[in-house]
């Protein structure tokens, strides 16, 4: 018998799928290589092209028998620029470029925006970015629908780019009328996970939250895109709210001061991870790879210690979706991870005494993730089995990054697909009224187990007022 193959790094990989990706051959060897999530982003492509990735995406997940979440990430509030004819233009320092809400095709001197009010927001002297903030232009005169700008930064700039002007307030929520509508079209398709950009307030998740349950899809994770101050401001309500969190550096970087950005990342985890809730670091982890073959030190050594900040999850964004080595990236962040989390294992156990500490003490859970840890590093157990009902225990579990692997079964496809998002764990659902013995019996049949491993596994026993995970058991498979 062939036993199913873990891989080798519990980090999870989140690969975002575009042009370079969307071929069924593609997704194949995403997965294959340590893809657990893939990320679809709306601010670009069409439903139907969206449409066809999930089927594949699906259908390929299940040929492999390998688990994959769907995260649909919504475009928000952001403001992009629109076609450029030929794809993108070279704007040069110290030219004039016209940003018109006009409809127009993009040229050199003129370049299209797609949010009318734009003009509205900006006046003489702005700094407007481009791209991330990769091209920067100042604002000379606004005129009507036009907004003249001198160049004060260049390069490249490709259609549907984004623009930051960080001082602008927008006075607008961050769920527009259009991510409601993507909303509905991500639930009929079945997606795990919806990625919220540009949250400001608990009320955006809140407003999202409770649509969802409203469309029987509240099991659907809302990942809060942290990209914003006020996101920043409002994190601990946000975070309480939300299933999970994206450190969205990309938008994060022009909207704050970037030299914020690592200790801010770092805050961010230690709170996520305290709360038992997945985050992914996301954004410019590899992009050099999007047109080499070979990451840069800087790149390897971020990817490296996003992991040793505790992150769930690392994401790939143009790397993948219109990078020219989409798998050697995803190669690439794995070998990555491989390494850093065998180096972390010595001293991750000190952050446990901190994080329970400052993390739900006094409840049973709680006791209960903490005797498991114990008997993590007393006895040479192989694996932590967690039947679990929405994921929680086995997320509990996940904060404390052990080196063996987290098993949660549960009967739901969905919570099973959005234990994909946390580090360490893999997702086995079972039928309705499973027990002990059809979980044994499942990871003896893939070859997971031999007689004599010792596992430990949680339970719910019904005892009392105590509902959910109350137990803990240790035993060698027969
Ligand atoms: N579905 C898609 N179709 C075409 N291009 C895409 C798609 N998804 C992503 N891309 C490309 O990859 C780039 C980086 O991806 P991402 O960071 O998700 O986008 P952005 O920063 O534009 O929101 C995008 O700017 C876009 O050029
Ligand atoms: C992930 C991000 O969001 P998007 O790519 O949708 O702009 C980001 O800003 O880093
Ligand atoms: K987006
Ligand atoms: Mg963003």
């Amino acid at each position: 018998m062939i036993a199913m193959r873990l891989p080798d790094h519990k980090t999870k990989i989140v690969a975002t799928i575009g042009p370079a990706t969307s071929s069924r051959n593609m997704i194949k060897k995403l997965i294959e290589n340590g893809v657990s999530v893939v990320r679809l982003n709306f601010s670009h492509g069409s439903f139907e092209e969206h449409a066809k990735v999930i089927e594949k995406v699906r259908d390929i997940s299940q040929k492999l028998d390998r688990r994959v979440a769907i995260l649909a990430d919504l475009p928000g509030l952001k403001i992009r620029v629109g076609e450029i004819k030929g794809g993108y233009v070279e704007l040069k320092r110290g030219e004039k470029v016209v940003l018109t809400t006009r409809d127009v095709v993009g040229d050199e001197t003129t370049i299209p925006v797609e949010y009318k009010d734009f003009p509205r927001l900006v006046s003489k002297g702005d700094v407007i970015y481009l791209s991330d903030g990769y091209i920067v232009l100042r604002v000379e005169e606004v005129r009507g629908q036009d907004v003249e700008a001198v160049v004060v930064s260049g390069g490249k700039l490709f259609s549907r780019k984004g623009i930051n002007i960080p001082k602008a307030y927008l006075p607008v929520e961050a769920v527009t009328p259009r991510d409601m509508e993507i909303i509905k079209f991500a639930i009929e398709q079945g997606v795990d996970a919806i990625g919220l950009s540009f949250v400001g307030s608990v009320y955006d998740v809140l407003k999202v939250k409770s649509f969802l349950e409203k469309n029987d899809a509240e099991d659907v994770f809302v990942i809060s895109k942290i990209e914003r101050p006020d996101a920043v401001r409002n994190f601990d309500e946000i975070l309480k709210a939300s299933d999970g969190i994206m450190i969205a550096r990309g938008d994060l970087g022009v909207e704050m001061p970037i030299e914020r950005l690592p200790i801010l990342q770092k805050e961010l985890i230690r709170k996520a991870n305290t709360e038992g809730k997945p985050v992914i670091t996301a954004t410019q982890m590899l992009v050099s790879m999007t047109a080499e073959k070979v990451p840069t030190r800087a790149e390897v050594t971020d990817v490296a210690n996003a992991i040793l900040d505790g992150t769930d999850a690392v994401m790939l964004s143009e790397e993948t979706a219109i990078g020219k080595f989409p798998i050697d990236a995803v190669k690439m962040m794995a070998k990555i991870a491989k390494v850093t989390e065998e180096y972390r294992e010595s001293f991750g156990m000190s952050r446990l005494r901190e994080l329970v500490e400052d993390g739900t003490r006094g409840t049973i859970k709680e006791a209960i993730a903490r005797s498991i840890i114990d008997a993590l590093c007393t006895l040479n157990i192989k694996y932590i089995l967690t039947p679990t009902r929405t994921g929680r225990t086995a997320r509990l579990i996940s904060r404390f990054k052990p080196k063996q692997w987290i098993f949660g079964f549960s009967t739901n496809e969905r919570v099973c697909n959005n234990l994909m998002f946390s580090y360490g764990v893999y997702a086995f659902c079972l039928e309705e009224g499973f027990d002990e013995r059809d979980i044994i019996r499942l990871i003896k049949g893939l070859g997971l187990v031999e007689s004599d491993d010792i596992v430990l596994m949680t339970e719910g026993k019904p005892i009392e007022k105590t509902m959910g995970t109350n137990s803990i058991k240790i035993f060698q498979i027969a």
